[in-house]
């Protein structure tokens, strides 16, 4: 009785869990013991290099992919048994947008209709409304931009507990994200339902999220605010004669750069201390400031710094 209860608060809290979540591919670990609780509501943004072990994710969430070991639980339930009534909870988008090419929007729209007994026409109509599309042109007949917009109208207007994301603006251009991302953010039906966004374009993530999740070879390295995650890193430039430290000697180093004579190092988890740290090996002048989430991110993804998760949301 006290675990089955137990099970049922967590499952509200969370959309997303996984326990010790492996997954191999031959001699290849793409997660690696992965512990992840995502919690329910707002929009939660999932970052890391190329490899990271975020399509994988996304596969054995969505039931596509078997674990190695461990367990995934998607809205409470065990990802590897969902059945058809949980898959019409989730809304999945990736950048392939693929939908038949010889079909109408109009048609598509229809059997989605009667697909999901929660269909929100509403929903569907105000985000179909921020682009150029018409019911009787054929999918294969529009933009990429279009195409990803007619996307993630059915997604949202199938009434998603969870809404996944999976680089949805790859290969758009700059006006096609834009839009993309306004009919997302200004879209109700989105404020109902738990998002998350995977992506590489940071100042996407800047804008939209509310939780920044960095996996790096299948782990999870930070979860936080994007702005906490920015306060962990500073950027230090410091007037040091000739060479200046050596790079293993200082500490949370995650970059460096020599500009203009001045010592540029962006360094993480440093505070005032750090400076005491510059006038040891010699800085003559020396001034910190903030970074922006895109340097933050991009650093400590290149870097591979094998910092401790924080502590989940
Ligand atoms: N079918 C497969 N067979 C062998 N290795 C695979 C397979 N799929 C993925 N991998 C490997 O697993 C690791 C994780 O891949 P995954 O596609 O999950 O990363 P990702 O974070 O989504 O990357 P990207 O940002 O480039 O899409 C990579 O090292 C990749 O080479």
């Amino acid at each position: 009785m006290t675990t089955r209860m137990t099970t049922r608060m967590t499952t509200s809290e969370h959309v997303i869990e996984t326990d010790g979540l492996s997954r191999r591919y031959g001699r290849k670990l793409a997660l690696d013991r992965l512990d992840l609780r995502i919690p329910r509501g707002r929009i939660h943004a999932i970052v890391g290099a190329n490899g990271a072990g975020k399509s994988t994710l996304f596969r054995i969430l969505l039931g596509f992919l078997a674990p190695s070991d461990g367990e995934a639980r998607i809205l409470g339930r065990d990802s590897q048994w969902l059945t058809p009534e949980d898959r019409g909870r989730i809304g999945f988008v990736n950048e392939e947008h693929t939908l038949p090419g010889w079909m109408r929007v109009s048609a598509i729209a229809d059997m989605q209709r009667r697909a999901y007994p929660r269909w929100n026409a509403r929903a569907y109509d105000e985000v179909i409304g921020h682009y150029r599309v018409l019911p009787e042109q054929k999918v294969g007949q529009l933009s990429r931009g279009e195409r990803a917009g007619f996307n993630l109208a059915l997604a949202l207007a199938q009434s998603p507990e969870l809404l996944i994301l999976d680089e949805p603006t790859l290969g758009l251009d700059v006006v096609a994200k834009r839009a993309f991302l306004e009919s997302l953010m200004y879209s109700n039906a989105a404020d109902d339902c738990t998002v998350i966004y995977c992506s590489h374009q940071m100042e996407e993530i800047e804008r939209v999220a509310d939780n920044l999740i960095i996996l790096e070879l299948g782990r999870l390295m930070h979860m936080s605010a994007p702005e906490e995650f920015c306060a962990r890193v500073s950027h230090w430039v410091a007037d040091i004669p000739f060479k200046g430290p050596e790079p293993a000697t200082i500490p949370g180093l995650l970059e460096r750069q020599r500009l203009d004579g001045l010592h540029h190092y962006l360094v993480l988890d440093q505070d005032a201390a750090f400076a005491e740290f510059l006038r040891g090996a010699g800085a003559r002048s020396i001034q910190s400031m903030p970074v922006s989430l895109d340097r933050a991110v991009n650093a400590f993804l290149a870097k591979n710094h094998a910092a401790p998760a924080a502590a989940a949301a």
